[in-house]
């Protein structure tokens, strides 16, 4: 008899936040010391036990970047492939309720227009994302 082990792999669940302020998106570029060194990212993180994305996704932005955002629409999920773990990532289109940004974690952030995200160096996977995000503003405008 062949016996086969599967093992099972970490699934990480991770909403993150597209924010848009005047017609810009924030990127925050990861620190220096994390996992994706100076790669960039949407801001948020790993879900706490009991939290709903939406509620992780808030308490993450509150303290990454000290501000309160509204949530306005949920994109389509991109599951990154890490070999060992999987990274769910679950975006949000976002306001921002409040304008005072201080950054706790991240090296920077920058506010670019949606045609300039490509050219930075995302996280893999982040592409996806902004693919997703372009679909979702064709089918607003
Ligand atoms: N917030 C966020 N995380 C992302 C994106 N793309 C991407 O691969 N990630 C990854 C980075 C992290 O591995 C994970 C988010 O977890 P985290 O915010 O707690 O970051 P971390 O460095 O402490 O996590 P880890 O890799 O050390 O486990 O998801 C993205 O666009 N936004």
């Amino acid at each position: 008899m062949i016996e086969v082990f599967v093992s099972e792999k970490l699934v990480v669940r991770v909403p993150c936040a597209v924010i848009e302020h005047e017609g810009k998106i924030l990127a925050g570029q990861r620190s220096a010391a994390l996992s994706f060194p100076l790669q960039w990212e949407f801001p948020g993180g790993k879900l706490e036990k009991g939290e709903t994305d939406e509620e992780g996704l808030i308490r993450e932005i509150r303290e990454e970047l000290d501000v309160e955002i509204e949530i306005i629409h949920k994109l389509p999920v991109t599951v990154k492939d890490q070999g060992w773990r999987e990274i769910v990532l679950v975006p949000f289109v976002c306001r921002l309720r409040s304008h005072v940004i201080t950054l706790t974690e991240h090296e920077q952030v920058l506010w670019l227009n949606p045609e300039e995200l490509p050219s930075i160096d995302w996280t893999e996977g982040d592409l996806n994302i902004i693919q997703n995000y372009y679909d979702y503003l064709s089918i607003k405008l």
